[in-house]
């Protein structure tokens, strides 16, 4: 708690201080710049967390600012305007989230779409804030009104501005601290494995929007109250790219960086924009140094220099709690593909296969390279959708929907190369798996999240040859990649999904991990009584765990029984040379 309430209690003592120490005026101007800094502080809250790019920002910031301004000057009183604030907010919230949804559902890679629609949409909004005179006068802009409250812009407002700027900045920290922050983070990170854990990204991206909107729109409305006039420029593009390169000169990825940015930036502009004719050009180049050289921006500058002297401390791990029960609905159950087709363009991949698994058990995949074995477990998941066929799980089909909905059918995925959250500690990737499946929305903001456990997890981190129980403060990108394929086995496991699709876990071991990852794989099937389906090309390993093989080859179903009997089938024999290690 102290690592939060000692840099807002320090920015709240420096904001005090300013009218003291320099008058009113230069607290005018100040307040000015937080306003445009807490917008940044929404930009820099989902650009740095999820990577997603608004650059329409403006757009909620000016609405606000004339809601606010339509509202003042109908001088309703007080409790009516904060009334009608908070409805603005919601209503913000709501719009954003619904935009941001509706572009990335079903299609993950739509950021720069993301970004190309938000640019749109604020000069469309620009455009009829300019010509709307009826409604927001126009080129001129709206004035005549008084601010919140009838509060002086020349004093009292700044306290107003104080408290927002604190608030704002209190609950980001805040945030910081709790799982949610894991989850935006893990967004930007490794989308695709978030999905895989159950987590709709495409909703994850809409709410940290709404989120950022609702900060712009708060400052949108200070705004009006501050300026006394709101003009389409609020409402504009360029303000909107203002904000963001506030956002990443200050550094989009602490929550002080986009306050410190625009404090910086419009000092600057005040000082040197009338005597230094190419200001913009200076802006433009800083901000294409920092993109390059820093883009964690000033406040990652100021940090490292910090750390220097007072090195973070690491604190031990916290004592575990068990998990509540997973959210995974089937049980036992067999898994069937019934005559599925798949094909990408012009190339065929999967041609009617056909196949039904027992209930439980573990089922080794094999065939050549290029056979279908990686597409077809990519199938089950939604990660590739059917051209033709079903494939069901017990009576309920689970092909061509989301790979999000596969961990709620009960199907847990590790994949081929290991996927985890590179940029976080492996405790922290522990923590996003524990919530897989299981977290409902409030235990996002709960930190006793954090110390959640699975039994099958507990039981593999106090395995003694697992290596993750020394590592779990290392950050993942210092991990070899045999311990990243235990993480990621690890991590797949903790939900206790009923099926367990494994993409070749033991690539990438020495003996003894492929010994102990061959161990792991059989005591979790003996545990759960679950299905695991194992892609692999090493025939003793296969031979070791097999109940039965499934072997494919150019797309179709070759042969599916024993290890034996699959080892005696000639036309096994004719196509497929196994090998061992
Ligand atoms: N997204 C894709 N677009 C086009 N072709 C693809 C795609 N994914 C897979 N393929 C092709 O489909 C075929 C089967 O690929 P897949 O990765 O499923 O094989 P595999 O049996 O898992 O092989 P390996 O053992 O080498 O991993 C290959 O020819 C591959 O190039």
């Amino acid at each position: 708690m102290a690592s939060v309430l000692l840099p807002v209690s320090l920015l709240l003592a420096v904001l005090l201080l300013i009218p003291e120490l320099f008058g009113d005026f230069i607290a005018y101007q100040i307040g000015l710049y937080l306003i445009y800094g807490i917008a940044a502080q929404g930009i820099g809250f989902l650009w740095g967390k999820t990577g997603v790019l608004p650059l329409g920002q403006a757009l909620f910031f000016g609405i606000a600012a004339y809601i606010a301004a339509i509202t003042l000057r109908a001088e309703s009183g007080l409790v009516l305007d904060l009334i009608l604030a908070a409805g603005v907010l919601v209503a913000m919230a709501v719009f954003a989230f619904t935009l941001a949804a509706l572009i990335f559902r079903g299609r993950d890679e739509s950021g720069p779409y993301f970004s190309l629609i938000t640019l749109a949409l604020v000069m469309i909004a620009e455009q009829i804030a300019g010509t709307a005179t009826n409604l927001t006068g126009g080129f001129n802009g709206m004035s005549r009104f008084s601010s919140l409250g009838n509060l002086d812009p020349f004093g009292g407002f700044y306290y107003v501005i104080v408290a927002a700027t604190v608030a704002v900045s209190l609950l980001l920290f805040i945030l910081n601290r709790l799982p949610v922050n894991l989850i935006a983070r893990a967004v930007a990170d490794n989308e695709p494995r978030l999905q895989l854990m159950g987590f709709p990204t495409y909703a994850i991206k809409g709410a940290v929007f709404a989120f950022s909107a609702v900060i712009a729109a708060l400052a949108g409305g200070l705004f009006a109250s501050h300026q006394g006039i709101v003009t389409p420029t609020s409402t504009g593009f360029a303000l909107s790219a203002e904000m963001v390169i506030l956002a990443a000169v200050g550094g989009r990825f602490h929550v002080l960086g986009p306050l410190i940015g625009a404090v910086i930036v419009g000092w600057a502009s005040a000082e040197f924009r009338d005597s230094f004719p190419y200001w913009e050009l200076l802006m433009a180049v800083a901000f294409i140094l920092v993109v390059l050289k820093a883009p964690g921006g000033i406040a990652e500058l100021l940090e490292t220099a910090y750390r220097r002297f007072r090195p973070v401390r690491t604190t031990g791990p916290q004592p575990a709690m068990a998990a509540p029960k997973s959210k995974s609905v089937v049980t036992n159950a067999p898994l069937k593909f019934n005559n599925v087709h798949l094909s990408i363009g012009v190339v065929r991949i999967l041609n009617g296969v056909s196949f039904e698994t027992p209930a439980n058990g573990i089922i080794s995949v094999i065939g050549p390279n290029g056979a279908g074995k990686t597409s077809a477990l990519n199938t089950i998941t939604g990660n590739l959708h059917l051209t033709s066929g079903r494939i069901s799980l017990g009576d309920a089909r689970i092909d061509s929907r989301s790979p999000h909905k596969a961990l709620g059918s009960g199907i847990g995925r590790k994949l081929q190369v290991p996927s985890v959250f590179f940029s976080m500690s492996v405790s922290e990737n522990l923590s996003i798996a524990m919530m897989a499946n299981r977290a409902k929305l409030v235990d996002f903001f709960r930190p006793s999240t954090y110390q959640w456990r699975s039994k099958p997890l507990s039981s593999l981190l106090e395995h003694a040859s697992v290596p993750l129980r020394e590592e779990l403060v290392q950050p993942v990108e210092h991990l070899p990649q045999g311990h990243r394929q235990f993480l990621e086995y690890a991590m797949t496991i903790a939900a206790e999904p009923p099926v367990l699709l494994l993409d070749e876990p033991c690539a990438g071991l020495s003996p003894d991990e492929t010994a102990l990852m061959t161990d792991l794989v059989r005591d979790y099937q003996a545990e759960t009584g679950g299905l695991v389906i194992v892609i692999e090309h090493d025939m003793s390993i296969v031979e070791a765990i097999s109940d039965k093989v499934l072997v494919l080859h150019l797309g179709r179903v070759l042969a599916f029984d024993t290890f034996d009997k699959v080892r005696s089938n000639p036309e096994v024999q004719a196509v497929y040379a196994g090998g061992t290690k």
